[in-house]
């Protein structure tokens, strides 16, 4: 047996305050803050920007580490497979950050809110995303590793070389991740990309169309998901939009949560979070749409009868399982198939797979992280079978489940492709951990220039002496007054925590409570037809029908908002609050306590926005 080596107390010391370090994660490390108390306005900033720790440069170093190569079956990579992107460099950021304290903050006119496709994805360009080099079953392996390893390094190479990191968008840098899309597009019979309605177009890389329905010769259902978090017009409008320069599309909405579109909001309720309790996912408002697609995609070749029959139960409110009549709760609903991935399954499937196999359809649902895959399959199954949360990346792993005997769900990690769309519109789609961002000043000036921000948070400037005084606003004053505003507080000296605040913005961004929504191209000229559309009335009266007035379901309503300082949250408290790591069985969004609901902007249609 080999003998142990010793051990000083100097590095027992420093193994412990590395476990610490780990345990306490990311966010601890960027709330450290300076004593200080200099009375300068460039001083004061930087105290209160909590960001730029020595800790939080080495946790992000360590997420944007490559995974170890040739490790045993047994050993665990924690990172394996994260999210992996490239990361900025200080330049960058110090170069941002000094932009957010100094530009004054200028609205942007509605047409600034119209996104072109390609725009994002420039056509014939080298935003592709990466395939799995051919293979042959002599190949062993290892072979077949290295040449994907090989094969992904030179994509990078190409994409890297082809544009500035200024220019790109943050994209996904871990092979293992874009492994499993190879795998469930393989392993699909149909393929659904999900997409977010506030920005459909970020959410739709073109090559990924091209692919599916080209080389692979599948059918791509374009899933329009969170519905409710947009005008009807809007989600008309995209849905237009998408069949004109995709015909090959099948489209779908859905929403997990739907909202009656002309309930009466409750202004009220600006801050407050709503968590539902019961047998909310079987409320989702989409899969009696989604059964029809696939019904004349598989034309007869699959026997959906099951699934119809499971929507009709759903939509009558039936109890499930043996039709007892007894309530029961939502984790105790009828056993859902679930099949665990393991390594093997990574392995490519043989060239010509069998479609619809042993009378299956497998239904791949793939797209960026945070669009609501794992929530359209609860949705689906109507209770939850897949976690939720609304930190990006979540998923980590791809999954299958039955819906029915004849319908398999294939549920597959968030995958960023690359893109030319601004860094900071990616933090505000929800594609980034904001937990993760080194400077989060720019995407708040981004977003509080398209949105009023600082009206709908009755946000008072931190250089105001009285109330109705004119200030300019730059990105840094929004973060400030919102820390004022909430009442966060650096720990040491209990000066404004700005970069507390900054992130919390961009929470309420991404949850959809500061509702911030793309348009197509056109539509502010053309917003009269959109909103007079047969098709907007009809989901208007559909929403309304499915809509959570009169529901069964218990909503139960929780106090966000802090009236004084910090020390009323826990700390516990306000780690749940800001990692956003747990999984969530509704969107915090409630849609009634929407943000959006107040929104001025909102309330005088999407093209004024
Ligand atoms: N308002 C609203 N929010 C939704 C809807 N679907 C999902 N969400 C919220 O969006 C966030 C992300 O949902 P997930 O289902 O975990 O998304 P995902 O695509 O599986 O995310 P990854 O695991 O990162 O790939 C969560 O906060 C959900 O509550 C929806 O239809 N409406």
């Amino acid at each position: 047996m080999p003998r142990k080596k010793p051990f000083s107390v100097k590095q027992k010391k420093k193994q412990l305050q590395d476990k610490r370090e780990r345990k306490r994660g990311l966010q601890d490390g960027l709330r450290s803050s300076s004593n200080s108390r200099s009375g300068s306005r460039e001083r004061r900033e930087e105290q209160t920007d909590t960001s730029d720790g020595e800790s939080v440069t080495h946790h992000i170093r360590r997420l944007n580490q490559q995974p170890t190569q040739g490790l045993g079956p047994r050993s665990f990579d924690p990172n394996r497979y994260r999210l992996h992107f490239e990361r900025d460099s200080r330049e960058d950021v110090e170069r941002r950050k000094r932009a957010a304290r100094e530009q004054v903050l200028q609205p942007v006119s509605p047409e600034v809110l119209e996104l072109d496709i390609r725009e994002v994805y420039q056509p014939d360009s080298v935003l592709d995303f990466p395939r799995r080099p051919p293979w042959s079953y002599e190949m062993s392996k290892e072979q077949l590793m290295s040449q994907e390893e090989r094969s992904f390094q030179e994509y990078l190479g190409k994409i890297h070389g082809a544009y500035p990191s200024s220019k790109l968008s943050y994209f996904e840098h871990n092979l293992e991740t874009w492994r499993q899309l190879w795998r469930v597009l393989e392993m699909s019979d149909i393929v659904l990309l999900i997409t977010d309605i506030r920005h459909p177009v970020v959410n739709f890389p073109p090559a990924l169309y091209e692919y599916v329905t080209g080389e692979l010769g599948l059918a791509l259902v374009l899933v329009l998901n969170k519905v409710d978090l947009a005008s009807p017009a809007l989600v008309v409008a995209w849905k237009h939009y998408f069949h004109q320069h995709y015909p090959q599309l099948h489209i779908v909405l859905f929403t997990s949560f739907p909202r009656d579109p002309c309930a009466p909001q409750d202004p009220s309720s600006v801050l407050k979070k709503s968590r539902k309790r019961g047998r909310g996912w079987t409320r989702a408002l989409g899969p009696e749409q989604l059964l029809r697609a696939c019904e004349a995609i598989t034309a007869g070749k699959v026997d959906l009868s099951s699934w119809r029959e499971k929507i009709a139960r759903d939509v009558a409110g039936a109890p499930w399982g043996n039709g007892s009549g007894e309530e029961e709760e939502e984790d105790d609903g009828p056993a859902v198939l679930v099949e665990q991935q393991t390594d093997s399954a990574m392995e490519p499937a043989g060239p010509a797979r069998e479609r619809y196999k042993d009378g299956v359809v497998t239904i791949g649902c793939v797209g960026f992280p945070n669009v609501g895959k794992s929530s359209l399959i609860n949705g689906l199954v109507g209770r939850k079978v897949v976690s939720v949360s609304r930190t990006p990346g979540h998923t980590r792993y791809f999954q299958t489940y039955f819906l029915t005997p004849s319908v398999k769900l294939c549920d597959c990690p968030g995958l960023i492709f690359p893109s030319l769309l601004p860094r900071q519109l990616q933090v505000l789609a929800g594609i980034y951990p904001i937990a993760q961002i080194q400077e989060p000043y720019t995407a708040v000036g981004y977003l509080a220039s398209r949105v009023p921000v600082q009206a709908l948070l009755r946000l008072r400037h931190p250089e105001a002496v009285g109330p109705s005084a004119e200030h300019a606003w730059c990105a840094w004053d929004v973060c400030e007054a919102w820390a004022e505003r909430r009442g966060y507080k650096t720990a040491k000296a209990a000066r404004n925590d700005v970069y507390r605040a900054a992130n919390s913005l961009l929470r309420l961004a991404v949850d959809g409570r500061l509702s911030l929504c793309f348009h197509p191209p056109g539509f502010s000229e053309q917003k009269g037809t959109w909103e007079s559309h047969p098709e907007t009335m009809e989901l208007v009266v559909l929403q309304g029908r499915v809509g959570p007035a009169g529901d069964e379901e218990e909503e139960e309503e929780e106090e966000e908002e802090l009236s004084s300082s910090c020390e009323e949250e826990g700390e516990e408290d306000r780690d749940a609050d800001e990692e956003g790591e747990g999984d969530e069985d509704t969107p915090t969004s409630a849609p009634g306590s929407s943000l959006a609901a107040r929104n001025p902007y909102a309330l005088l249609g999407e093209d004024e926005c």
